[in-house]
């Protein structure tokens, strides 16, 4: 699915620089759906397949790597994109971004080369073609797409709905923001005096602070994160910096409030994506991460219309109160994750990732018994486990969870038990 993915991104890029030679505003709106279509995807494959290779052990790490890189390409893009445009034109500006486009694919097939060479999938796939395959029409592949969907939605947990709504509050106080910072800045602080050119440019140059600051932190609180966990207090300590951060944009000079903004991205995007793993089992874990980037973007998505709204009603400082109600709210959310992690038996903010993960199963594995207790949910089971085989949608899924658990118990015979509570886990 990867290079699906990665193929409607540069399909999209390619008419939206055909929509921008032949003047078509439709072509460009077309060429963007498109291409949000394979980016949002291709950000759940990338996440899923990180969880994949690092968890257990520097998960953080990777994933801010990875956040880095993002962000990274956020402020080349700030800077190169103005100066293709000064010096060349607006159309090279586009088919530049489709050479970009065409560099990750080539990125894309070297990955998905690397993934397929190196983890079990070669063997699953020899394992899956051994066995006989029922036909299936596509119309009822996707109605069981669907009742998949809504079958796994069902039995996510209360934790990961809080992550996914804290994480829609943090990423609006800093996605969304950045679409208004241009026009807060210049009516906040920027002088009435200079022309409206030269404000665009001071603006701009400040509105990659959180970004510069951001990319630069990542991977200090990815590998921070990894050695210490304390994944929870670090994002209530994320929620309140983004308070400070807005309360202090009107009054001191912003570079300082937008660092701090920087800061609390560093520490919550480093934090966040890698705990989804911990709070959805492995064979869910598509799901989940798609289920939460549809919500984030759904609430990202509105936000700037909201805010548009707040603004002709009001001014930029109302647009400000806005965002320090919504670090508000983070900072509550974030108080009901801790709540909830506490009354579990092992802490999202315990260090050492290989406990949360077999608490996350284990508790999966108690959940899936007792719903099998009965006679008719057994029956249910039943049927949709061999609806997955006969579909083929997550088998292979599930004969490579199937190889791992089977490595990580030989592992887990190895770990040195610090507790009883670990003990009875590693049992
Ligand atoms: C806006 C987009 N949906 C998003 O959330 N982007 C993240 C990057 C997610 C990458 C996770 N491996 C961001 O921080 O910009």
């Amino acid at each position: 699915m990867t290079l699906v993915f990665v193929f409607f991104i540069t399909l999209g890029q390619v008419i939206i620089s055909m929509g921008m030679k032949f003047r078509s505003l439709e072509l460009m709106i077309f060429g963007r759906f498109v291409f949000g279509i394979g980016g949002e995807s291709f950000n759940i494959c990338i996440n899923t397949l990180i969880v994949n290779w690092f968890q257990g052990s520097e998960l953080s790490f990777a994933q801010s790597i990875n956040l880095s890189m993002i962000r990274v390409a956020s402020i080349l893009n700030t800077f190169l994109t103005p100066r293709i445009a000064e010096y060349r034109s607006m159309n090279t500006c586009f088919t530049f971004g489709v050479f970009v486009c065409l560099f990750s694919m080539f990125s894309s097939i070297l990955l998905v080369y690397f993934d397929y060479k190196l983890s079990n999938q070669g063997m699953v796939d020899q394992m899956m073609a051994s066995q006989p395959q029922q036909q299936v029409s596509n119309w009822e592949y996707i109605k069981n797409i669907f009742k998949k969907i809504k079958k796994n939605t069902s039995k996510f947990t209360q934790i990961f709905w809080v992550l996914t709504c804290l994480m829609v509050s943090l990423y609006i106080t800093v996605i969304s923001f950045n679409t208004f910072s241009s026009v807060i800045l210049t009516d906040l602080w920027l002088p009435k005096e200079n022309s409206i050119q030269r404000n665009q440019e001071i603006a701009g140059e400040m509105m990659s602070v959180p970004y510069i600051m951001a990319c630069l932190l990542f991977p200090v609180f990815g590998l921070i994160c990894d050695k210490y966990g304390q994944r929870v207090r670090l994002l209530i300590f994320s929620s309140f910096l983004t308070l400070v951060s807005f309360i202090l944009l009107p009054f001191v000079y912003p570079i300082t409030s937008l660092a701090i903004l920087g800061f609390s991205y560093a520490i919550f995007g480093a934090v966040i994506w890698p705990t989804i793993s911990y709070v959805v089992p492995s064979k869910r874990l598509g799901i989940g991460y798609g289920l939460m980037s549809s919500i984030q973007n759904l609430g990202t998505g509105l936000m700037p219309l909201i805010i548009a709204f707040i603004k002709v009603q009001g001014n930029s400082m109302t647009v400000v109160i806005t965002f320090l109600v919504i670090s508000l709210v983070s900072i509550y959310l974030s108080f009901v994750l801790q709540r909830i992690d506490s009354q579990q038996k092992i802490s999202l903010n315990d260090s050492d990732q290989n406990l949360i993960m077999l608490n996350l199963e284990e508790n999966n594995k108690s959940s899936y018994r007792s719903s099998a207790s009965t006679s008719q949910k057994e029956n249910e089971f039943q049927k949709s486990s061999t609806n997955d085989e006969e579909d083929g949608l997550i088998s292979s899924n599930n004969h490579a969870e199937i190889l791992r658990e089977t490595q990580e118990g030989i592992e887990n015979q190895n770990v040195e038990f610090q507790d009883d509570e670990k003990q009875t886990l590693y049992i």
